[in-house]
This record gives C-alpha cells, structure tokens and sequence, in this order.
C-alpha cells in the first residue's frame, strides 16, 4: 500500500525574500505544499521540541480526561481511535492565538504551569509564523497588502498507536486540509507521511530535519481562483513505532467569506467559486462526508 517514490519537496529558506518568492509559488501550483527553512527566529528548536514532549504527555492521560477536550467547533476536540482510523487519536485546539481559548484547553486537562507556558509559547510562535507565510504566499500571488488579519488558527496534535500489526496500513484517510495552510511539525524519526502528485499518485514525503512542512488546504485554491493546489494526503503505517506530529492549521476568516480578491479574477480567469463562509464549508465537508476537497465541487459558480 506504501508509496515506493520519494518526494523531493521544494525547501524555501525564509530569510531570502523575494528571492525564493517564485520557487514557493511554484510548489503551491505544482504540489500544494513545501519546506521552510530559516523559520528558528519565529520557532526556536527548542521550543518545538519541548512542545513535542508536552504533547506526548497530553496522550498518556487517561482516556476520560482526554474526552474532555471537546469540539469548539465541529471536529476541533478530541479524537479518539475510530473504526475508520482505529490507530489514530488527535486532540484539537481552535483559535490559538486567543489565550482565553488555550486555557479552556489546558484546564480539564490539568496541564500543568509549565505544560501552559509551553503551549501558549508554541501557539503564539506558530501562529504568527503562519501569518508570515500566508503574507509571502499573497505577495507571492501579486497581492502585497492582502491581511490575514481574522483568519483563526487551529492545533491538531496527532498520534499513531501504530504495532508491528499495523505496518502497511493506513493512519489516517485520504484527505485535504480545510483551510487555507497548515504547518505541519513531523515525527523526526518516524515517516509514513504520503502527497498525491499532479500525476495521481501517491509519493512519500520522509521528515526533514530543521525544516517544517507546509501544506495547501481547500481554502488556498479558492482565494487563489484555482491556482494554488490543496494537496491530497494521507498517513500510511511504514514501522511499529509510534508516531506524533503537530498540525498547526490557518484556517479561513471568521466574519467574512472566502473569495478570491478581484487582482486574482479576469476575463481569462473567471471567478472559479461562489463566494461562501468557512464556518458553512466546514459544515458542508463533514455532513457530506468529503474530505478530499471533493466538497469544493459543490460551490463551482457554474455548479
Ligand atoms: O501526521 C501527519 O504527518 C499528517 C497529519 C495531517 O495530515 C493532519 O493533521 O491533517
Ligand atoms: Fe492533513
């Protein structure tokens, strides 16, 4: 079932802009997805993996603690091991860069002062790292004062119970990522991470040390009018170790709908989608139960 190819995913330092402005759009056309590196002034080492161990021990929390973690919105809470992915449970934190948000987390779970600190450090660094990437991808775009201001962010902290029964299996379904981009922290020592290329086929994208993954979601190839690519996805078992990562996901505004700006729609390039609310797309995902950008289909302007 594995993917046998290897992913060369672009790497963009960013400390060099504009310079690698054009080689990130690329990628986003191309794959829908690439790495940052040069990110540490944002995300210090140090805090990512003290994030990482303070998720860790979130995990080992009995189970009717974790429960308390529940939605904020449809499917932002705790995920437990489900028939559809009986080797996956995730917890979920929506609107990281409200510190009201990342106590209402951190209480029931009784994280303690220095499990808050770390978390509303790792929340506050990602999420303007987040901001900054969405920033290069619309001046990227040709958009130089585009805000993302309003736009919330959500953590899924991810882990795979996988087993030497597991190896081969699937951790988690084929899906895209909702929103606009997610920054994804990846086990450093265990892959099983898999993109589908422009050709449809599944390529592994094996962890990169020092860098951070970037991946496109639904909302990027809406605001882009079709021209930026929400990569397909999705985890495959490779070893019977277990396995963690942090998705940090920019989603879409909160009071306004998702549209491409009008710089992005011509006569040569008309509007691809109706204008809509993320809150409603969210919804729209779920009850239909597409997770593959299939949901997008719905909301053509000619559909
Ligand atoms: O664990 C991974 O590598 C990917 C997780 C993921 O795709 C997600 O949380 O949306
Ligand atoms: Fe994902």
């Amino acid at each position: 079932m594995a993917a046998n190819n290897q992913c060369n995913v672009a790497v963009i330092d960013l400390e060099d802009f504009p310079g690698q402005s054009r080689k990130m759009i690329e990628a986003c056309e191309e794959l829908g997805c690439f790495r940052i590196t040069n990110h540490h002034q944002f995300l210090p080492p140090a805090l990512s993996a003290e994030m990482k161990a303070v998720v860790r021990s979130l995990f080992d929390l009995p189970v009717e603690i974790k429960q308390l973690n529940t939605d904020v919105i449809p499917g932002s809470g705790y995920m437990a091991p489900s028939q559809i992915n009986p080797h996956y449970e995730a917890f979920g934190l929506y609107d990281i860069a409200s510190h009201e948000a990342v106590n209402a987390f951190c209480s029931p779970l009784d994280a303690s002062p220095h499990q808050r600190e770390t978390i509303q450090m790792y929340a506050e660094a990602i999420h303007n790292l987040a901001m900054h990437i969405a920033c290069k991808l619309a001046e990227g775009m040709g958009l130089t004062s585009f805000s993302f201001e309003g736009w919330p962010c959500q953590f899924r902290m991810n882990k795979y119970n996988f087993t030497p029964e597991t190896v081969d299996s699937s951790g988690v379904q084929i899906h895209t990522d909702a929103g606009f981009l997610t920054i994804l922290q990846e086990d450093e020592n265990v892959g099983g991470l898999e993109v589908m290329d422009k050709a449809g086929k599944f390529v592994a994208v094996e962890p990169l040390p020092g860098t951070l993954l970037v991946n496109l979601g639904d909302i990027a190839k809406v605001w882009s009018n079709g021209r930026l690519c929400n990569v397909k996805h999705r985890v495959v078992c490779k070893e019977a170790r277990t396995r963690m990562s942090i998705a940090s996901f920019l989603l879409g505004p909160k009071e306004a709908k998702v549209e491409a700006p009008v710089q992005l729609v011509d006569s040569s390039h008309s509007r691809l989608y109706v204008p809509f609310f993320y809150s409603d797309y969210r919804k729209l995902r779920i009850s239909k139960e597409l997770h593959a950008g299939e949901a997008l289909d719905l909301l053509h302007t000619n559909s």
